[in-house]
């Protein structure tokens, strides 16, 4: 590995084993490669797998893309980012997405495809200070054309953390709304996490209510209730 000055005098370590690396990368090579990620060479829709299908039914969006279960070491660096703004594994994430979503526009289109990054409540985002997903997918999506400002949150939703299922669906239940046509247009909308489906599912109603042909929905790890 070729290092330069900055690398000399602000060293970077893999978040996980600790390998000296360059400062714009969160994983050496080897920990990237190791990583237990969603095989998206065999399944570039992963409701093309019939555990999957199963873990999430009644979803409304065509297709599911994800990096990888909510397994470790994914859970605490998406825990630590959202709820400590550790912004260290934040590098470790872009790898990662961009890792998968290169494995994936080898084999889908998405050239036409708007992007929209779910977005928080007002009041979430000034509590919290920021978007946590907003904050690790927009690097990487600099290829692709995303709208922002056009999916609202309307209302201030309690944490889907902590609800059961039935009660994370009422509470999703028009929580958004669409400012623009969509007309005609295949929507990716991207979160962090899909426990139930009910965020992505709630967010889709409105893409489609506005006019979307198609929503896939994009997001880091899976976690089945
Ligand atoms: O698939 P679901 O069952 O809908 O759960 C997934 C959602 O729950 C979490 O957000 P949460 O509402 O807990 O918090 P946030 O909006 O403050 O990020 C997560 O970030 C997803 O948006």
């Amino acid at each position: 590995m070729k290092l330069s000055l900055t690398d000399w005098l602000f060293p970077s370590y893999c978040v996980l084993c600790q390998n000296q690396i360059h400062s714009s990368l969160g994983l050496c090579q080897f920990c990237l490669d190791d990583l237990p990620l969603l095989d998206l060479a065999e399944y570039d829709n992963l409701f093309y797998r019939p555990d999957i299908v199963e873990m999430f039914p009644n979803c409304n969006f065509e297709k599911l893309f994800a990096c990888a279960f909510y397994q470790p070491p994914f859970d605490l660096w998406l825990k630590q980012l959202k709820f400590n703004n550790q912004i260290h594994y934040k590098k470790a994430l872009q790898q990662v997405i961009k890792k998968q979503l290169t494995i994936f526009t080898n084999k889908q289109h998405l050239a036409a495809a708007v992007f929209i990054i779910l977005p928080l409540h007002k009041s979430r985002f000034f509590s919290r200070g920021f978007n946590q997903v907003t904050q690790v997918w927009q690097p990487c999506l600099s290829s692709f054309k995303v709208l922002n400002n056009v999916l609202i949150r309307n209302k201030n939703t309690s944490a889907q953390s902590q609800l059961s299922k039935t009660k994370r669906i009422k509470n999703l239940q028009q929580a958004f709304s669409c400012t623009t046509n969509l007309e005609g247009k295949t929507v990716v909308i991207i979160d962090d996490i899909m426990t139930t489906g009910a965020t992505l599912n709630a967010a889709t109603l409105s893409l489609k209510e506005a006019g979307a042909k198609q929503v896939w929905a994009f997001t880091t790890c899976l976690t089945p209730l």
